[in-house]
């Protein structure tokens, strides 16, 4: 089974310990919530996953191979991809081409193959745009696929990235905050996509503060407090959890 792996990962800024001997294992084909009150380290963690940040202790594993020093740029090319809070998308292009940037780095044709138009350039961005329009369609974006980015309302551009993120084949998809500001409608829709992605044997892994959703749609739970991990379990038992409940669920 493939798996992304945080062991007993530690990071600090300065005199703040993010993260002190976290593990997390995000398997393909699941869905793993992970959640926690403000500060308590969870998109730090998917900063190490991602590798936007380099662990100060510990290791990050794809399919037991360590990624702890490999760049950033190396990810996509791994298939581990990531949204943001706050998506970030490059407005003034379209929804088409956007979702495009997702699959450049499995494209082969180089720098003047592709400024000459050449057939093999020309035949990787045929494949390329099929693919994104499709992966659009799939997360019900297929209406605005040459609209502006920038026209886009909130959970549109949610949905957009996660499109984006497919583009480039990813085996692991990691959202950081995706219902944050969606409706609840919204909000039905996204758990649809998660689940699909689930069940078409990626690995999702959902930093998340709206926890009915998380509950409703995870396969494994791993909550989070002042850096550490207080409980990993299933979505019922991490519920139930007296610790989790008096540090981040409230009674
Ligand atoms: N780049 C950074 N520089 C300095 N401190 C940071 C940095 N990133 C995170 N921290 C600190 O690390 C701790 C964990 O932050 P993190 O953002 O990972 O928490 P979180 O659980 O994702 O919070 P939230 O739910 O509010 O998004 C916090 O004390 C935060 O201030």
């Amino acid at each position: 089974m493939s798996t992304l792996v945080a062991d007993t990962v530690s990071k600090r800024f300065g005199g703040v310990t993010a993260l002190s001997n976290v593990s997390l294992e995000l398997r393909e084909g699941e869905i793993h919530g992970l959640i926690g009150p403000n500060g308590s380290g969870k998109t730090t963690l998917l900063n190490l996953l991602t590798g936007y940040y380099q662990v100060d202790e510990g290791d990050i594993r794809l399919d037991g191979e360590s990624l702890a020093r490999s760049p950033v740029q190396q990810r996509p090319r791994v298939g581990v991809a990531r949204t943001f809070q706050k998506p970030r998308l490059l407005g003034s292009l379209s929804v088409l081409d956007n979702a495009m940037l997702g699959g450049w780095c499995e494209t082969r044709a180089g720098f003047l193959e592709t400024a000459l138009a050449l057939p093999r350039a020309r035949r990787e961005e045929r494949a390329l745009r099929d693919r994104a329009e499709e992966l659009l369609h799939g997360v019900g974006l297929g209406y605005a696929i040459h609209r502006r980015a920038s026209l886009l309302d909130h959970a549109e551009q949610r949905f957009l990235e996660i499109a984006r993120g497919l583009v480039m084949r990813a085996r692991f998809i990691l959202l950081d905050e995706p219902a944050g500001g969606l409706t609840e409608g919204e909000i039905e829709h996204l758990a649809s996509i998660v689940t699909a992605l689930r069940d078409a044997g990626i690995g999702v892994l959902l930093v998340e503060h709206h926890t009915d959703f998380v509950f409703s749609v995870c396969d494994r739970v791993t909550t989070l407090n002042l850096g550490r991990m207080i409980k990993h379990a299933t979505p019922a038992e991490v519920r139930s959890d007296p610790e989790v409940i008096r540090v981040y669920l409230g009674a």
